[in-house]
């Protein structure tokens, strides 16, 4: 029989740089989340190289780089605590207003960006960073400014920063409700141009009026306790959010249409999405009370500004506050912005000084988290796996990684999986157990060992879907303690030839099975035979006659060329018949090896896996 050349595959670390070492998977640090790729760090790293930052921008702060350490380029102005942190782990630069070419030719040499809500890192940022770039944080909450599928498609994990500025949001927003109602910005013109005009800025009171708050979230909620305060009766509208919360606060949650008919003043704290996109326009301002007070310190995108601008026109929308704007800046002739009746702030609402350094705290600690490998709290574009549920699944997550990796080497030809079908038994009850992570690793298994892609927890089932491998799970409940959050997982490609026939179980499928015993994964199962190896190093399956003699048979030829056996188990179907025989080698035997193992009388069929 010709011997199989070994499968080569395209293992990449889910470790930090400094946890290379394979054995290092079982050590804590793989509780670290597969995010980062290619180990950037052994990429030469030397922000001097990179183009010449626009002149808006402080001197390179990554002048002197450091060597293996990862570089973050920050694009916008970020507080001091925030870059001292970053500072203690990577390289970084500091180049703020670069233009979007500056952005794109500097990117390559990134592993991660920091942006607030001036950049646009759109799909063709991710494009030009050539798969270096692994993190990108938004210093804030909004990410309208950042292609989230793009990202995802890329592997790079989207983190923001969502609760430093919440309170500054709804400062601004309660300061501009206050300077709106009695004209302060507006008096304050007029005063500074040597006019003394008492009557003409006569305001509205705002005790007594009614609110309407859309987007009762974090911004939302805090600009509601405050208008409370200011005497206002406060209604919100908010298709997610809980009523007893806004109960809670002395809010009544309402309908879109009587939030629109009933308030006086109308607050907008929504993000920019598809769906709230121009939500205020003209059908919505044509229901809304005439002298209606509109604030926006969301995203301009979400009021229809040719709109506003004609309902102001029209006397139906009295004034409105704006610190936010479709484009920003707004052209210099925006209709809107010059409008008597508007005051405008340019996007001020998470600036102040606390916000700031609160912010650049927060994102500095999810992007050297995400760079470290760790799971982060505010990613956005990945699920979210509770950190004690990491640390007990730490080890099947290699296992599956494994088990993925294992099952498409048996494929004969590696291409033309269209099904996997993972089956997790536990005692657990299914709401109690979080495959997520597990699909993923296993996702990474069986594609990177067959392409090139980098597959990791914030891409894998994109990655999938692309391929147009479809992943689907089962759960089998086990008797037994729920203390251990599995028994085996199971991994089966359907529809396949294999080069290893053996491992094709009754049902048709590839199959093998894993457990974690003792912290280390075994193999324990392949087709319908029952073995039992820790996977580490490499793999020989062989079939052979159940016969004597056959262990020291494979293990002479192995001794002469020096390879250590680390495992050997051999699972049958009943004695003197077949049997399936593992062997875990330290090194990867020659082809020479592998054919006089081939040409032992009683073999039938082997294979070479690494695992
Ligand atoms: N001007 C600023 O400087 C500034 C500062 C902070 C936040 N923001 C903006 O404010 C937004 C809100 O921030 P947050 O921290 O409160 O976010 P959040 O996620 O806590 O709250 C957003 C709320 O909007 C709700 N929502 C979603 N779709 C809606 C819809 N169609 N109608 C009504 N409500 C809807 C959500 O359910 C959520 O409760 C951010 O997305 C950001 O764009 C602006
Ligand atoms: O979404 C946000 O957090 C705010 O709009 C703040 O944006 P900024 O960071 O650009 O000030």
């Amino acid at each position: 029989m010709a011997a199989p050349s070994p499968t080569t595959t395209h293992h990449r670390l889910l470790l930090p740089a400094s946890t290379t070492h394979r054995s290092a998977a079982l050590a804590p640090s793989a509780l670290r989340l597969p995010i980062r790729a290619r180990t950037a760090h052994g990429a030469r790293i030397c922000a001097a190289a990179a183009p010449a930052a626009s002149t808006a921008s402080p001197p390179s702060s990554a002048a002197v780089a450091v060597e293996g350490k990862p570089t973050v380029l920050v694009a916008e102005k970020l507080g001091a605590a925030g870059l001292a942190l970053l500072r203690e782990f990577a390289n970084v630069d500091c180049s703020y207003g670069l233009s979007p070419e500056e952005l794109r030719a500097k990117i390559s040499l990134c592993d991660a960006l920091i942006v607030r809500s001036g950049t646009k890192v759109g799909r063709d940022v991710f494009e030009a960073s050539g798969g270096r770039l692994r993190v990108v944080g938004r210093a804030g909450v909004g990410i309208d400014n950042v292609d989230l599928a793009a990202a995802t498609e890329h592997g790079c994990l989207v983190v923001n920063a969502p609760t430093a500025n919440t309170v500054a949001a709804a400062e601004h927003g309660i300061a501009l409700l206050c300077g709106m109602a009695r004209n302060i910005a507006q008096a304050d013109a007029s005063l500074k141009a040597g006019k003394w005009a008492r009557n003409k800025y006569v305001g509205v009171s705002l005790v007594g009026k009614t609110l309407a708050i859309l987007g009762f979230g974090k911004v939302g909620s805090e600009v509601a306790r405050r208008a409370k305060g200011l005497g206002m009766h406060v209604i919100a509208h908010d298709p997610y959010a809980s009523a007893d919360r806004a109960r809670a606060i002395g809010v009544e949650l309402v309908s879109m249409e009587e939030a629109m008919t009933t308030a006086d003043f109308i607050s907008l704290h929504m993000p920019l999405t598809p769906a709230t996109n121009k939500m205020l326009n003209d059908e919505a301002f044509a229901k809304m009370k005439k002298g209606v007070r509109i604030i926006n310190v969301a995203r301009g995108g979400v009021i229809d500004e040719d709109a506003l601008v004609r309902a102001l026109d029209a006397g139906i929308v009295a004034q409105a506050a704006l610190d936010v704007f479709t484009k920003e800046p707004p052209a210099a002739d925006s209709k809107l912005v010059l409008h008597e009746n508007v005051t405008v702030t340019p996007h001020l609402g998470a600036s102040t000084v606390e916000a700031q350094e609160g912010v650049a705290i927060e994102i500095a600690e999810a992007v050297t988290g995400a760079l470290k490998g760790e799971l982060a709290a505010s990613a956005v574009n990945a699920p979210m796996v509770p950190a004690e549920v990491l640390s007990e699944l730490a080890p099947f997550v290699v296992l599956a990684e494994k088990l993925g990796r294992l099952a498409v080497q048996l494929v004969a030809g590696g291409g033309g999986i269209k099904s996997v079908k993972v089956t997790y038994a536990s005692a657990r009850a299914p709401d109690d157990l979080d495959t997520r992570l597990l699909r993923a690793m296993i996702t990474k298994g069986v594609i990177e060992s067959i392409s090139d892609v980098f597959v990791n927890l914030v891409n894998a089932d994109f990655t999938a879907k692309q391929r147009g491998i479809r992943i689907s799970e089962e759960r089998i409940l086990m008797d037994g303690s729920p203390e251990t959050p599995l028994d085996y997982i199971q991994v089966q490609i359907a529809n396949v030839e294999s080069k290893f026939p053996s491992a094709i179980s009754e049902s048709g499928e590839i199959t093998v099975e894993g457990k974690v015993k003792d912290g280390v994964p075994h193999l324990t199962k392949v087709g319908a035979f029952e073995v039992d190896v820790s996977m580490e190093g490499s793999l020989i399956l062989c079939r052979q006659v159940d016969q004597p003699g056959m262990i020291g048979s494979v293990g002479s030829v192995l001794g002469e060329e020096n390879v250590n056996v680390s495992f050997m188990s051999v699972g049958r179907i009943a004695p003197r018949k077949r049997a399936v025989m593992a062997i875990g080698v330290d090194e990867q035997p020659s082809k020479a090896t592998l054919t006089k193992i081939g040409e032992i009388p009683a073999i039938e069929e082997f294979v070479f896996l690494k695992l």
